[in-house]
């Protein structure tokens, strides 16, 4: 059995698996530029995030129905409940469907259909976690949320992701501010290719209560300080980091170095289906190069369910913090 853990960094969009971009590719009549997934899978060399997000929002043409997305969420599902996570608080990017003309509604009530099942048929308690796309405008961003609106029943918190350089955090402010007003919970990615001020900007500006990545943290030791103790959580993606080389290579990843100094971390998959791996590859290939002992996993996995939102349910917290302490490795 897996060590139990919570996901809290994971694109749907990133799970999207070359077999099932094919078939839905042929499902819904979209020509893809490649003869057939190991010509696809050979393109899954980056430079950078930017070579990546090209890739990754060009495969999102096969994505068009409410079936699509219920297909793939389920996909991500069963492959990670079978890898150990227990709860999963799952990223989508609705302005890369709404500007090929697939609405909000498709988008959300399709996962929906494999997200309302999910706990009965694999095990994995969710919720839904919308991002803005960095690199258009903040306008776009509030006419996003203001689309989400039918929806915000099924929706707990906004994010921002896409590329990050150029475009800070304060750029978000009013939708951030917008949307805590409505009671939603706020994330947003920094410090992954982005300097270490776009950190404290994403905490001081947009009032975010985790930070998706936040590598570069390291660069500044008094916002390490500040981040260890304002408890704030940081959501890392190891084999992320290495495909997109924000690392040269894992052994060289400040995993363990962010742990020694007291942070928050947690370990999770970002885009699995582009990276190679999902959760738990994630934890066995910091496990295997960063040499972590039982307990540094232990609390890698503790981490990731005190970090989580699930303060509407903190039995269920609980509960799944009791297995963490009771796993045998
Ligand atoms: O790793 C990422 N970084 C920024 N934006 C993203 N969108 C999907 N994955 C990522
Ligand atoms: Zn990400």
């Amino acid at each position: 059995m897996p060590l139990p853990k919570a996901e809290l960094h994971l694109h749907i969009e990133g799970t999207l698996e070359p077999e099932l971009a094919f078939e839905l590719a042929a499902r819904n009549g979209v020509e893809l530029p490649y003869a057939d997934t190991e010509a696809l899978r050979t393109a899954y060399r980056f430079e950078d995030l930017q070579s990546f997000l090209d890739l990754y929002y060009e495969l999102m043409a096969v994505l068009r129905t409410e079936q699509d997305f219920a297909d793939l969420a389920n996909a991500y599902l069963a492959r990670a409940a079978a890898q150990g996570v227990r709860h999963a608080e799952i990223f989508f990017d609705p302005q890369a469907h709404l500007t090929r003309g697939v609405g909000m509604g498709t988008v959300v009530e399709g996962l929906w259909r494999a997200l309302e099942h999910s706990e009965r048929e694999h095990g994995v308690s969710t919720l839904l976690i919308m991002c803005f796309l960095r690199d258009e405008s903040a306008e776009s961003a509030t006419a996003t949320l203001d689309a989400a609106k039918p929806y915000l029943d099924r929706i707990t918190g906004i994010g921002l992701d896409s590329a990050e350089v150029g475009h800070p955090p304060a750029k978000f402010r009013e939708v951030y501010e917008a949307a805590a007003a409505l009671g939603l919970r706020r994330v947003a990615h920094a410090g992954e290719e982005g300097p270490p001020e776009y950190v404290t900007e994403a905490l001081d500006v947009l009032g975010v209560e985790r930070v998706d990545h936040g590598l570069r943290c390291m660069e500044d030791p008094a916002l390490v300080q500040r981040l260890v103790r304002e408890r704030i959580p940081l959501t890392l993606c190891p084999l992320s980091n290495v495909r997109l080389r924000a690392v040269d290579v894992l052994a060289e990843h400040p995993l363990p170095a962010m742990l020694d100094a007291g942070l928050l971390c947690t370990v999770n998959s970002d885009d699995p289906a582009y990276f190679g791996g999902y959760a738990g590859d994630n934890f066995d290939a910091v496990r295997a190069a960063l040499g972590l002992g039982e307990e540094r996993l232990r609390e890698l996995a503790r981490n990731s369910f005190v970090a989580s939102f699930l303060e509407h349910d903190e039995e269920r917290r609980a509960r799944y913090l009791a297995e963490v302490e009771a796993y045998e490795f």
